[in-house]
């Protein structure tokens, strides 16, 4: 299982934001996506997923075209950098909407037992986003596409999702983005940084300095 996505441009209000983006995820791999803020990452994953017509981009599966909106099949997830879930929604709808499986989170999550008929509003910050992020990775998809998925997630939950992560792509192919990058760095297999609107396959952390994305001695 192979996405590729090549030739994407994008310009808002003639304004270029995204230019010649190519990025390959594949089964068994996380591929994490880095870049300073307001550099397309958000925009990128959205052009994926196929709730954002950029003037050109051509997506690929397992070496053939797909010109349908990705989210038109059951083959992606996407996880947006706010909320998935509208907030009325009852936690165990929406777990049976994704055919996820409530009892593993309570087994991998056992104090979110509580919740058992909790709507999303009725949950945390941290907590709403936790399920959001555990329905999408126990979801059937084979592609899931995640913005900012630890954003409000305490140490511990993100160390537990990144085992997840880590558990689950041996099924899925991952693509990921998020600004805390020690954990990219740790999780990703590939990763692709988003500059100056190209992206750039990155060999190692030292690129990351390279690319002015870190200052030298913050690894
Ligand atoms: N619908 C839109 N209309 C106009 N400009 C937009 C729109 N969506 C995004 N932008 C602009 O495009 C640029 C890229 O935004 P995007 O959200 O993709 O960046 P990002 O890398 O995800 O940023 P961050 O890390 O801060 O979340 C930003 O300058 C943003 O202001």
């Amino acid at each position: 299982m192979k996405l590729e996505i090549d030739n994407v441009e994008l310009s808002f209000s003639g304004r270029k934001i995204l230019s010649g983006i190519y990025v390959k995820a594949e089964k068994g791999k996380i591929t994490g996506l880095l870049g300073s803020n307001g550099c397309g990452k958000s925009s990128l994953l959205k052009i994926i997923f196929g709730n954002l017509k950029p003037k050109n981009k051509l997506i690929k599966i397992n070496d053939q075209p797909f010109l349908k909106p990705l989210y038109t099949s059951k083959k992606v997830k996407y996880l947006p950098q706010h909320h998935l879930f509208l907030k009325n929604l009852r936690l165990k709808k929406a777990f049976n909407l994704f055919e996820a499986e409530w009892n593993l989170l309570i087994s991998a999550f056992p104090e979110m037992g509580k919740h058992a008929d909790a709507k999303f509003d009725d949950l945390s910050g941290g907590e709403r986003r936790l399920t959001e992020i555990f329905i999408i990775i126990n979801s059937s998809a084979e592609f899931i596409l995640l913005d900012e998925p630890f954003t409000h997630l305490s140490p511990l939950y993100i160390e537990k999702i990144m085992e997840l992560l880590q558990k689950e792509k041996q099924n899925k192919a991952i693509i990921l983005t998020d600004h805390l990058y020690r954990h990219i760095l740790d999780l990703a297999d590939n990763i692709y940084l988003i500059k100056d609107r190209h992206s750039h396959l990155i060999k190692g952390p030292a690129d990351l300095e390279k690319f002015n994305y870190l200052r030298e001695g913050m690894l």
